[in-house]
């Protein structure tokens, strides 16, 4: 295989933080070369997992996911998506890309959108010791209401991975919304907090998904034993295993974009990005 030759000497990028404090990458355009990353995991015969809830109305937002997916997402690679849906009926039957497939599970859902949101932790715990152990190497976990713009792909892969959000990547921790109650199992103190990382999209390999979402919903389960939510429900509880569990790679806001935030120079793709909604017509 040829490709340039790594140069010690120059940087990738001077504009951004390309590892962190404890040594993980974080990934931003420039910062990796594709053909690399491809022949590795393609010799390991990688496969992947990405599982998506699609609740109630939420059903207006999954052909776009899927389709979008299959042009952007891991292209080449072997895919399994687990969509997780209360109405099997309401899944598009889309065409899928040679070594793709797709399975709809059926669950019953919640009431409130703040435990549909929250519970995706406790489905995909134990869809990952029920089955999804035996079928996949990684699993990525995802938001419905988001579309593929651009190609996200094995560099995004790693033990496990956090994605930045792209609201308060140049912000001080003071701006952080963390969950700042000291007697949430959420709480994270006011002096400590790397980044703030968004809910909509993490993973890694199975094995340390099925962790951070045991965890996640164990301390969700701690608050709702004394009757409180975190601030920002399963984004909250994430933030909180990331802070002592950190990622072993972190993606750029590239991999998270909302329009609401603009244009930055320093981003210099839009890989995937948040569907505006309008939250009375889709929640409840
Ligand atoms: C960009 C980002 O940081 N997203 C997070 C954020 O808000 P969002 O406002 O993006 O949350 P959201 O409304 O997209 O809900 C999260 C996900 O739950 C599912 N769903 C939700 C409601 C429903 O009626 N049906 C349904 O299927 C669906 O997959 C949806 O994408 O905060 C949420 C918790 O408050 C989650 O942590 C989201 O991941
Ligand atoms: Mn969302």
């Amino acid at each position: 295989m040829l490709y340039e030759k790594p140069d010690l000497l120059k940087l990738p990028r001077t504009d951004v933080m390309i590892a962190t404090p404890w040594q993980a990458p974080i990934v931003w355009d420039g910062t990796y070369n594709l053909d690399i990353l491809n022949e590795l995991f393609h010799l390991r015969g990688a496969r992947i997992g990405l599982s998506v809830f699609v609740i109630r109305k939420y059903k207006v937002f999954i052909n776009d996911f899927l389709q979008s997916a299959e042009e952007f997402f891991m292209a080449g690679h072997k895919v399994h998506y687990y969509v997780f849906t209360d109405d099997v009926s309401g899944i598009p039957n889309i065409t899928l890309k040679e070594g793709r497939n797709m399975e709809v599970v059926k669950i019953s859902g919640y009431k409130r959108w703040q435990d549909i949101t929250m519970r995706r932790m406790q489905l995909i715990r134990d869809y990952i010791s029920q089955k999804l152990i035996n079928e996949v190497d990684y699993l990525v976990c995802l938001d419905a209401d988001l579309k593929f713009m651009d190609h996200i792909g094995v560099e995004i892969l790693g033990d496990v991975f956090g994605v930045i959000h792209p609201g308060f990547f140049g912000e001080s921790r003071t701006a952080f919304t963390h969950e700042r109650r000291n007697y949430s199992a959420g709480y994270i103190p006011e002096d400590e907090g790397d980044f703030y990382y968004t809910g909509c999209f993490f993973g890694g390999t199975v094995e340390e998904v099925y962790k951070l979402t045991n965890f996640c919903h164990n301390a969700m389960m701690e608050d709702k034993a004394k009757n409180i939510e975190a601030l920002w429900h399963d984004e909250s509880y994430l933030n909180k295993y990331f802070l002592y569990h950190k990622p072993t790679k972190l993606l750029s806001p590239e991999y998270a974009w909302n329009d609401y935030y603009g244009s930055p120079v320093v981003v210099k793709r839009k890989r995937l990005v948040h569907v505006p909604k309008d939250y009375n017509a889709v929640r409840d």
